[in-house]
């Protein structure tokens, strides 16, 4: 039993969605969410400066004393994972794009993945891609721009309409029948993506997955809170206050912080 946080970061806010899962599912765990707005998007960085940046996440997490770190953040997670397991002595968990159930399930054989240059262009997901999806057709998109839309508020807006559009076309030429959004930042692209995509599509993100893996690790490390408190809910942002609580809405009892 441990009644430490556990720390969760992202490049910016969208990772949020993440820590909804995992808040929903562990609803007595104490939570401090870590938004690195003002160096998104880590998308379009190396992996020397994504590994950088994680490692400043991390270190800024556990001084805060954070039992467990989910790297909320499939470009983080695909370039600098193994990086943190190594140099950090507590439980990380990571996220990558759901390839698995999309190719076990597609009935045409053809799958979108919508994702960060960084996220396509690792060596984790072309290994992860290789072994799951080699006999399907993959269809890779960068989704440039759409991180920068979220994070400056403008998820409902003309030009992200006109960015997924252009995004989706290619994949819905070759027929998919899943789209895997390949970044924590997409769950929230949802609303507007179920009215752009044809009714069969059906759109897969590892947010569930995630809050599951932290159950089960937390538990095999004897870490879950069993104590029945009011969760502290703490959300620090170098970025827009504002847009992250958007994101949230106001019925939760966040504490929103400036770091
Ligand atoms: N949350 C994003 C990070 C995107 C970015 O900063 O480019 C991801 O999961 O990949």
């Amino acid at each position: 039993m441990s009644d430490k946080s556990i720390g969760i970061f992202d490049s910016g806010v969208g990772g949020t969605s993440i820590w909804k899962e995992i808040h929903q599912l562990l609803p007595n765990e104490h939570t401090i969410y870590l938004a690195d707005s003002i160096n998104a998007p880590y998308g379009t960085k190396g992996t020397k400066k994504i590994t950088e940046l994680s490692v400043k996440n991390t270190e800024f997490l556990l001084k805060k004393d954070c039992k467990l770190i989910v790297v909320a953040c499939n470009t983080a997670t695909t370039n600098a994972i193994d990086y943190l397991r190594k140099t950090f002595d507590v439980p990380f968990i990571g996220i990558e794009p759901a390839i698995k159930p999309a190719a076990l399930n597609t009935k045409t054989n053809a799958v979108g993945i919508l994702a960060t240059k960084g996220t396509l262009s690792s060596a984790l997901f072309s290994k992860t891609s290789g072994r799951f999806a080699s006999n399907i057709k993959l269809i890779e998109r960068e989704g440039t721009g759409i991180v920068e839309l979220i994070e400056s508020g403008k998820l409902r807006s003309d030009e992200m309409r006109t960015l997924l559009h252009q995004y989706l076309e290619p994949m819905l030429k070759a027929h998919i029948d899943y789209l895997v959004l390949g970044c924590t930042h997409y769950p929230y692209l949802i609303p507007i993506l179920l009215e752009l995509l044809p009714n069969h599509v059906k759109i897969i993100d590892s947010g569930e997955a995630v809050a599951r893996q932290t159950k089960a690790i937390l538990e095999k490390n004897n870490l879950l809170n069993t104590a029945k408190v009011n969760p502290k809910l703490e959300f620090y942002t170098n970025g827009s206050v504002e847009v992250m609580q958007s994101l949230l809405g106001n019925s939760l009892d966040i504490d929103y912080l400036k770091f």
